[in-house]
């Protein structure tokens, strides 16, 4: 619960905060560990310890200010013995604040248990010993003597022994400020020898004490971490110290004061979105259709984001514009925050619906909200435990996530400046507060993204949240390098494809495509095409084998051109050869033929090797599906396909568990319309491939569904959908995306044997289209027609509510 001080602390007098704990959001946990709830762990066979000091479990939850520290030791008859992690601490750096709300437990050995037990009474008995030292200490200073220890026991060691155990940071009494770890009988003016080496004014002194006890906070939190190498935790805490108030200093914010431990990847992306917002953003910019909403960054582990709601009165047209949250040309937080900051945003979207159906927000409002987010760093896993879910328990970081409702931007430059925004909310008529939690990635890949040109950005983005958020849900932590692929990077550099394009896409795990293409390279020559950059870029990969999926989903039956008995069903595979073939044969080029009459051509050429390995890969793919390959070429006309099939022929002797047949392009083509269900997978050369692919999507309901795999002999995968630009769509927000997300669950899959989370993703789009979400490219009467971003909010929303299986 926020208090009316915490808006004189946050200098935001015209906020009306609203913040409480429990409400819409919930705590959404991403590690894998069990969460167990309040009833659960208050029961009354539980016996559990306080890490941090007797008498600070409390049964009651009315009593949630007697609790304290963020670890407990756990008994319960019949389970494991667990070590439960608190929730995160609160803005003020405390931890306990949210009761036992939300918990993550650690199943721990007896062995551990015990151990563990036994640091807890050797920690009660410090403290007590500590409590002991201070009353003393005032008892002393009451009569004159300070420094002098009244009772007589060895107290200078147990304070000793009690400040390494908390990482170097003297111990901390309940509700209290911590205790100096200068020897007593020396009078200081500070709590902390740091805060008294450092400061240079004192209300510069006042922060960083402030900031001392936040972070002698958090150590404390961490201090069943820090007593197997307290030398080193010493360093550590020094390091992080040091951070802290360099940070602090730097922008003598007392808000600063108030949050936990930074940590260096936080404060790296914090910095970078300051710089962002202060090339990107005015500050008192009002607010506009593009940018409704001024963003405050707290350079720090602590951000904040103002975002501009925009609600019309229903839910379904509710809007968050936040220019923090989306891509912009160097966004590139950590992937993990990033991650977890689209989980954010779509727990405040889900927030905001609900406030928008209680009618509370009214209608062509905007909403400014600030989000605060804490970092809270991770534990340090390695003084911890080692096997290795507990490894993941503690190596998870959180975040926690305040809602405050807003009159104006944050950072205007005159405090007293009338409001920017129209607000209509000034009250939420239910608290919302939550902490998210994110799993610290134990799976990490680099993925090249190359969005390309027209529609490519649009569905790309989509696509990386998408790939971001199961991605941050499963344990994956990926890095992004963004490059420029056709008509963009003609424009920014003259060739379709850069050096640095291919060659860091080369060097990357997988490679995500949009599309390339437009109107305005149409008239190149060759070379300078954006297609030809495509192309170099598949040969440059030697992907030499591209899987195109036509499945029609059984909820856009409707939307298929041909009739619900033909298209119900159909679930077919193309085996696309993509290196070879007339794409790359030569000779090929212009020239004059013996009339003087101008000419094109082509060579459309294939070595045996090159039909085998695509064959031998389309066997395999049969193999794994129903068992049924069709080899369609023009083996009656063009050599090249009678040497095709008279490879693929050969080949068959090794897959006599796959029912081979031939078909011709033209009566293949024709096939697929009349009765595409005969079909299981398709092995074909590059140009028919192209066609058959495309006319197979049309039974799907649109291109915009079918989704791609390229993938060579080794090296990096290429995903892309099958798709082009779409320029007649482009930057209207038409544009269909699910055929790029289900790439991005094909990249998974295939390039990273990423399973679950890739099945994930797809089980995210049928969820969606279950749900009735369509383009218009895939709109039926019934449905319901949203933009490309709506879809991707959609798609987000599926992959986090976990579809069970056979939901879908
Ligand atoms: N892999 C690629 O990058 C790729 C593939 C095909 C075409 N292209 C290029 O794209 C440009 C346009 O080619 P095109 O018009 O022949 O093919 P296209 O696939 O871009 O568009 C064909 C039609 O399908 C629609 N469409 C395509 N994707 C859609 C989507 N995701 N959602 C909704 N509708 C969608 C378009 O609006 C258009 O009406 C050309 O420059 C072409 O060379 C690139
Ligand atoms: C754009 C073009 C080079 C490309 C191809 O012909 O392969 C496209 O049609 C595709 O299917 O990806």
């Amino acid at each position: 619960m926020r208090s009316k001080s915490l808006e004189k602390e946050d200098g935001i007098s015209e906020a009306s905060i609203v913040a409480v704990h429990g409400g819409a959001l919930e705590t959404h946990t991403v590690t894998g560990l069990e969460v167990i709830n309040e009833a659960s762990i208050t029961a009354k066979d539980q016996k559990l310890t306080s890490v941090y000091g007797k008498n600070e479990f409390c049964e009651d939850n009315n009593q949630k200010e007697n609790l304290f520290g963020p670890w407990m030791l756990v008994k319960r008859p019949n389970r494991r013995k667990e070590l439960v992690r608190n929730n995160v601490p609160n803005s003020y750096g405390h931890v306990g604040h949210n009761g036992f709300n939300k918990k993550h437990v650690i199943p721990v050995s007896n062995t551990r248990f015990a151990a563990l037990e036994e640091e807890v009474e050797e920690r009660n008995a410090n403290e007590d010993t500590n409590n002991e030292t201070r009353e003393a200490e005032e008892e002393n200073k009451s009569l004159g003597k300070v420094g002098q220890v009244a009772k007589g026991r060895n107290v200078a060691h147990k304070t000793e022994r009690v400040r390494n155990y908390l990482g170097g940071r003297n111990p901390q009494p309940k509700g209290g400020k911590p205790v100096s770890s200068q020897p007593i009988n020396k009078k200081s003016t500070s709590q902390s020898p740091i805060v008294e080496k450092k400061s240079g004014t004192e209300n510069e002194s006042a922060l960083m004490a402030a900031g001392e006890s936040a972070v002698a906070s958090t150590s404390k939190n961490m201090g069943i971490l820090n007593s197997v190498d307290t030398k080193s935790q010493d360093e550590d805490n020094r390091r992080r110290m040091k951070q802290f108030q360099q940070v602090h200093k730097v922008h003598g914010d007392n808000f600063m004061s108030r949050v936990a431990m930074p940590n260096q990847e936080a404060v790296d992306f914090v910095k970078q979105q300051a710089e962002i917002f202060k090339k990107n953003f005015a500050i008192d910019k009002p607010p506009d259709s593009k940018l409704p909403n001024a963003m405050e960054i707290c350079e720090g582990e602590s951000t904040t984001f103002d975002l501009g709601i925009k609600a019309d009165g229903d839910a379904s047209h509710m809007q968050v514009f936040d220019s923090t949250l989306s891509t912009g040309p160097q966004t590139k937080p950590s992937n993990q925050v990033q991650g977890c900051l689209n989980q954010i945003k779509h727990k405040v979207s889900n927030i905001l619906v609900a406030l928008s159906s209680a009618n509370v927000v009214g209608k062509s409002s905007i909403v400014p909200t600030r989000i605060l987010i804490h970092w809270v760093p991770p534990p340090p896993a390695d003084k911890f435990c080692s096997n290795s879910k507990t490894m993941v328990a503690a190596a998870s970081s959180s975040f926690s996530l305040q809602l405050f409702n807003v009159r104006r931007p944050f950072h205007s430059s005159s405090s007293s400046s009338p409001s920017s925004y129209p607000t209509t909310l000034t009250t939420f008529p239910k608290s919302t507060s939550s902490s998210i939690r994110c799993s610290a990635a134990t799976r990490s890949y680099t993925i090249t993204l190359l969005p390309g040109d027209g529609i490519g950005p649009e569905v790309i983005s989509v696509a990386k949240d998408v790939l971001l958020l199961a991605g941050s849900i499963e344990g994956i932590k990926y890095e992004f390098q963004e490059k420029l692929l056709g008509g963009a990077a003609l424009d920014a550099t003259g060739v379709p494809l850069p050096d640095e394009t291919l060659s860091v896409a080369k060097q990357s795990d997988a490679v995500l495509l949009g599309a390339i293409g437009g109107y305005k390279w149409d008239k190149n020559e060759k070379h300078l095409k954006p297609e030809t950059g495509l192309l170099q870029l598949r040969a440059g990969l030697k992907v030499f084998a591209n899987l195109r999926p036509a499945t029609v989903f059984p909820q856009l039956v409707d939307a298929s051109t041909l009739k619900r008995e033909a298209a119900e069903g159909v679930d077919l595979m193309v085996v696309r050869e993509l290196t070879g073939g007339i794409y790359f044969g030569k000779p090929r080029g212009f020239g004059t033929n013996e009339n003087g009459e101008e000419t094109g051509y082509n060579t459309e050429v294939y070595a045996a090797h090159e039909i085998d390995r695509i064959a031998r890969f389309a066997f395999e793919v049969a193999r794994k599906r129903r068992g049924k390959l069709c080899s369609v070429d023009k083996a009656n006309v063009l050599e090249a396909s009678m040497l095709w099939r008279k490879r693929v022929l050969a080949l068959a002797q090794e897959y006599p568990d796959v029912e081979l047949s031939h078909m011709y392009v033209d009566n293949a083509a024709m096939q697929l319309i009349r009765n595409p269900k005969q079909f299981d997978t398709i092995v074909t050369n590059n140009i028919f491939g192209d066609i058959l692919s495309d006319e197979a999507s049309m039974i799907t309901g649109s291109i915009g569904m079918l989704p791609s795999a390229s993938l060579g002999a080794s090296g990096p995968g290429l995903f892309e959908p099958i798709h082009g630009s779409a320029p007649d769509i482009a930057g209207q927000d038409k544009a269909n995306p699910f055929a790029t997300v289900l790439s991005a669950a094909m990249l998974l899959r295939y390039g990273l044997g990423e399973d679950k989370a890739a099945e994930r993703i797809e089980k995210a789009v049928l969820d969606t289209l279950n749900r009735g979400f369509r383009t218009a490219d895939i709109y039926s009467s019934g449905t319901k027609l949203v933009g490309c971003k709506q879809v991707g909010e959609e798609i987000l929303k599926s992959v986090e509510s976990h579809v069970p299986a056979g939901a879908v």
